[in-house]
């Protein structure tokens, strides 16, 4: 039984438990026919945390992937002061693979112009991360570092900007499972640009914000969410040591 918790708790909570939610799917259903389990876990997810967050937030707007166009067009949204930014499955196709890890349930909070509260389940590593107790990411050392990218629509930029900056790729599924990989230490950085929704970085990022790492447009400017347009094409995050060098490989390379 869910009482009255902070913002913080909640997004946790509710990006936990449907993230267990999602592992039973998968157990119940099963990996024969990918499409319909993709198709029923980002139903079901998304029913889960649209009912919860009416229950629990009912004044607060809610913009979700899985929500029809018209829901997403809903003029209230631009004029709320509190909107819940969810991703109910992230890496949908790797959910669908037997054996990945690399999915996740994004639930943030925006309010008034930034982003105030996140979490990023990672059901399948058994763990969430969250702005309620942001992970410390270890510090970078000199030498050879690691850059996440999609392990299916990789920029073409991105391997010259590795070789560039002296990096190897690590291909990861799901954009919350590459910045949570940041914050965790399995790699140094993501990169990612060609398309891309609020909804994809916004938990992340507000986890990413509160441990203290670099995260904003491959251009360095801010990362701006609850637009009308939810398009948000392109994302660096990095260890804050190594945000200066990134930002100019990447400059560098669009001349
Ligand atoms: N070029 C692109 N255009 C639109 N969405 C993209 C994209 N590249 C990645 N994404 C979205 O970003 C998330 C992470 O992608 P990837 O695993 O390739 O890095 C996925 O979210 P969903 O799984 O929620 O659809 C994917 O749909
Ligand atoms: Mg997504």
């Amino acid at each position: 039984m869910m009482t009255i918790r902070d913002d913080h708790s909640l997004a946790a909570d509710l990006a936990t438990e449907a993230g267990e939610r999602l592992l039973r799917t998968r157990e119940r259903t099963g990996f024969a026919d990918p499409a319909a389990l993709r198709a029923e876990g980002d139903r079901s997810s998304h029913l889960y945390l649209m009912e919860s967050l009416a229950r629990l937030r009912p004044s607060d707007s809610v913009l979700s992937e899985e929500a029809t166009r018209e829901e997403r067009l809903d003029p209230r949204r631009l004029r709320a002061e509190r909107v819940w930014i969810v991703d109910p499955l992230d890496g949908t196709r790797e959910f669908s693979e037997e054996g990945r890890a690399d999915w996740a349930v994004h639930v943030a909070l925006w309010e008034r112009g930034r982003l105030s509260a996140g979490a990023v389940a990672l059901p399948a590593q058994g763990r969430t991360l969250t702005t309620a107790d942001p992970p410390k990411p270890p510090s970078f050392e000199k030498g050879r570092f690691r850059i996440a990218v999609s392990r299916t629509r990789p920029p073409e930029f991105v391997q010259k900007l590795a070789y560039l900056v002296g990096a190897d790729l690590v291909p990861i599924g799901s954009a919350g499972a590459k910045i949570s990989a940041v914050l965790t230490g399995e790699v140094e950085a993501y990169v990612h640009a060609g398309g891309q929704y609020e909804w994809d970085s916004a938990a992340p990022v507000a986890v990413a914000l509160a441990a203290g790492a670099h995260a904003s447009r491959i251009d360095g400017s801010e990362l701006t969410y609850n637009q009308a347009d939810p398009s948000l094409p392109d994302i660096l995050v990095s260890l804050p040591e190594l945000a200066t060098s990134l930002l100019a490989g990447i400059r560098d390379l669009h001349r």
